[in-house]
């Protein structure tokens, strides 16, 4: 990202104490109440800014969504974001800071069930025999798991980045950035090629699946290297993650505007002007301020008109235009009890090639009760496709038809409730997260974060840390320094 270089510690820094004393106290005026816009409104608040937040939808947090209803006996399911991996600092900070209770999120266990190519295997099998699973794989691939052959083929190129990341991720951009994932595993550039049916298996396992045409070093940046790390350690807010941004309501009060959609911003040569309509009543609203900061997901920013047109850079509107957001559906479904768990999966999941793709099975509960409410399908890109043409009765009941394989036909007689949630039919998100298709991170990667005018722009797209709630802090932080210091 040009012009903000924050580092780590600066930003936990920032969190901790503060944006820096002695600012010329600016109006400003924040678009979205999703983590990235509490964090930025918070910030320059406490820093004596005169700070107004406006917010779409009826609730704060956006793509951190708990969805209670129609649960009962304190469950939830995360419809957005819900697992933290403990080297995302920023996000602990807060969690902290606020005193949030969390708890492990088991995101993997030796018995997580694998039912693909009809076939159903304890993960901690097919890693003694591989081959287990049926995939065509050439010769030289068998008895490789599909890490294995994923660490093979991208081998050389994590041990270039890791000799100095600062120095040579810029240099694998340049080279690799127009590489897709079936690319650059199929016609590996440092001769480690791997077969389509290795390729599959890759996919299939590893949650890329979706991704083919996807930029290689994106998958490679926001989930291989964090997936396939077994020694991470996962977290989850205890009782949900709605509770994050929920924690920053009360420093904000009637600072915070619910219903206000932004239409329209003016950028004018000593002020900018927001333009605001009701959802539902559209009543119009006029924000006038100093520095405006933008946290819409550039997909949905397409809807609101920003004038002159050339106030903005060709390549921030070409940014706008173009930056991909990956379509996500989940589906949460109750049982009255936790059957799952005979079966070792406290916490884990469960891999198919089935519609639902993967399962989330619970590694939290309210204490004394018997029920449980499962992920059961969360599904990204074509594979989340299947499940947006439906309505929500018939994506439960899917699950429910590919959960039967794995545990029978009890799925039935357990099952009690059930909710789904489609990212790519929200209006206020246009999708789950941004990831770069082929060539984009080169061409304007770094045109999506710059301030333009009296503008600035915060989100998870606003970072490279695409589609984790810490992306959407680090922007936060880093556009709170940029108005802070902003003269007028
Ligand atoms: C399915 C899914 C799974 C995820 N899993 C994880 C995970 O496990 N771990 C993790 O760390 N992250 C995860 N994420 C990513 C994480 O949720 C996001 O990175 C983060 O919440 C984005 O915050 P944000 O503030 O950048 O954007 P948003 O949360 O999208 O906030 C933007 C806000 O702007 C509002 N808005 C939109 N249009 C307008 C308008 N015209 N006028 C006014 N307001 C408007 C929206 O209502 C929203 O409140 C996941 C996301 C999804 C969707
Ligand atoms: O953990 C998840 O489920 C996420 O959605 C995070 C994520 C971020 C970027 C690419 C894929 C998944």
């Amino acid at each position: 990202m040009e012009g903000r270089v924050l580092s780590e510690e600066e930003m936990l820094n920032t969190i901790r104490n503060g944006l820096p004393p002695g600012a010329k106290p600016k109006k400003v005026i924040v678009a979205g109440a999703g983590i990235a816009g509490l964090v930025a409104g918070t910030l320059l608040l406490d820093a004596g800014h005169d700070v107004r937040i406006l917010e779409a939808s009826q609730r704060v947090g956006g793509r951190i969504y708990s969805v209670r209803s129609p649960f009962s006996e304190g469950h939830h399911f995360e419809a957005g974001a819900m697992r933290i991996p403990e080297n995302h600092k920023l996000v602990f900070e807060y969690l902290h800071k606020f005193k949030l209770p969390y708890n492990r999120f088991v995101n993997a266990l030796p018995d997580d069930l694998f039912y693909i190519n009809g076939r159903k295997v304890r993960s901690g099998i097919y890693d003694k025999n591989p081959d287990l699973l049926g995939f065509p794989v050439a010769a030289h691939e068998k008895g490789k798991t599909a890490e294995n052959l994923l660490r093979y083929a991208i081998q050389p190129l994590v041990d270039y980045v890791n000799e100095d990341p600062e120095r040579h991720w810029p240099i694998i951009i340049k080279r690799f950035g127009n590489y897709s994932v079936d690319g650059f595993l199929k016609h590996n550039p440092f001769g480690r090629s791997l077969s389509s049916g290795a390729v599959d298996k890759i996919k299939v396992l590893l949650s890329l699946e979706g991704f083919p045409e996807l930029s290689f070093l994106e998958t490679l940046r926001d989930i291989l290297l964090i997936f396939i790390n077994r020694k991470m350690k996962w977290f989850e807010i205890t009782g949900g993650n709605d509770q994050l941004p929920k924690a920053f309501v009360p420093r904000l009060g009637d600072r915070l505007l619910m219903e206000k959609r932004l239409t329209r911003i003016v950028q004018g040569p000593k002020t900018v002007t927001l333009y605001t309509e009701h959802p539902t009543n559209r009543e119009t609203e006029v924000f006038e301020a100093d520095r405006a900061i933008v946290t819409l997901p550039f997909s949905v920013l397409n809807f609101v008109q920003i004038e002159p047109e050339q106030s903005l850079s060709y390549y921030k509107r070409r940014a706008i235009r173009e930056l991909h957001y990956v379509p996500s559906t989940k589906v949460g479904l109750q049982f009255k009890r936790r059957f799952w768990e005979e079966e070792g999966l406290r916490g884990g999941k469960a891999i198919s090639d089935q519609a639902s793709r993967f399962t989330y099975y619970p590694s939290h509960y309210p204490d004394g009760i018997q029920s449980g409410v499962v992920l059961g399908s969360y599904t990204w890109e074509d594979d989340s496709n299947l499940w947006s043409c439906l309505p929500n009765q018939t994506r439960i009941y899917e699950t429910l038809k590919c959960l039967s394989f794995f545990h029978g036909s009890q799925v039935y007689r357990e099952f009690t409730t059930g909710v789904s949630y489609c990212w790519t039919n929200n209006p206020y998100a246009g999708g789950a997260f941004t990831m770069f298709k082929p060539f984009q991170e080169q061409e304007f990667g770094d045109a999506i974060s710059t301030p333009e005018g009296r503008l600035h722009f915060a989100g998870e797209h606003a970072t490279k840390t695409h589609g984790w709630m810490q992306g959407s802090i680090e922007s936060a932080v880093n556009a709170a320094h940029e108005v802070h210091q902003e003269l007028t």
